[in-house]
């Protein structure tokens, strides 16, 4: 086995929260503690480094201990946006994102997106469940902040057009669905304040 290519970590907390109220949703608390902090203790272990994109309460989230960026193109431009900033900011060849909104993300996310994307020879990761892919849990080569450059440039926004453009691998998660469970309202913070999830934690 050759030696691991290091991998920076960027949590995507940059958006405006509207269903859960227009909240800092990196900010909202499960179980006590802030949900951008349940994503930092998941990523953590498993990476080189953690970075936090946010847009708003930076100094607040300066408070995780872990360098802090907004992103580059403004007006909330959509998760494309924190992973645009991230691949600036990140020192590390390779770059995972996780959002700031699935506590429960899986212990394993890194690693298997990582042996995924080397046996493809891909340009990107991306996690599945099922049919389902979940877009903002992905991996890919700093490498490919100019191509990404380009496509904002020209107008393109959404992260699934993107992904057509490159050579992407899909990663199978089915054994962890649970591990992806995404909070976007005030309800759903609610179901899981409660801890119907122990099976993923
Ligand atoms: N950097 C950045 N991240 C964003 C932006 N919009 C959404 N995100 C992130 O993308 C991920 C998925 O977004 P959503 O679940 O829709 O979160 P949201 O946009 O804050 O919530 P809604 O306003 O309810 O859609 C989350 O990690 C968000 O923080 C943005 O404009 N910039
Ligand atoms: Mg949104």
């Amino acid at each position: 086995m050759s030696e691991r290519t290091p991998i920076s970590a960027v949590i995507l907390a940059g958006g405006q929260g509207r269903r859960m109220g227009s909240v800092d949703k990196g900010l909202v608390e499960l179980r006590g503690k802030p949900m951008v902090e349940w994503v930092l203790e998941r990523l953590r272990p498993q990476v080189d480094e953690v970075l936090i994109n946010a847009n708003q309460n930076i100094e607040r989230y300066g408070e995780f201990g872990v360098p802090v960026f907004s992103d580059a193109i403004g007006g909330f431009a959509g998760p494309l946006a924190g992973l645009h900033a991230g691949l600036r900011e990140a020192s590390h060849p390779l770059v995972v994102t996780a959002p700031c909104d699935s506590p429960f993300l899986p212990t394993n996310l890194v690693a298997r997106l990582a042996d995924a994307l080397e046996d493809a020879g891909a340009d990107l990761a991306v996690a599945r469940t099922f049919d389902q892919s979940h877009p903002v849990f992905c991996l890919c080569r700093r490498e490919v902040l100019p191509h990404l450059e380009a496509f904002l440039s020209s107008g393109g926004r959404k992260i699934d057009r993107w992904y057509e453009t490159l050579k992407v691998v899909a990663v199978q998660f089915d054994d962890q669905e649970a591990a992806f469970s995404n909070i976007n309202t005030r309800e759903e913070l609610g179901s899981f304040e409660q801890g119907p999830s122990q099976d993923v934690i």
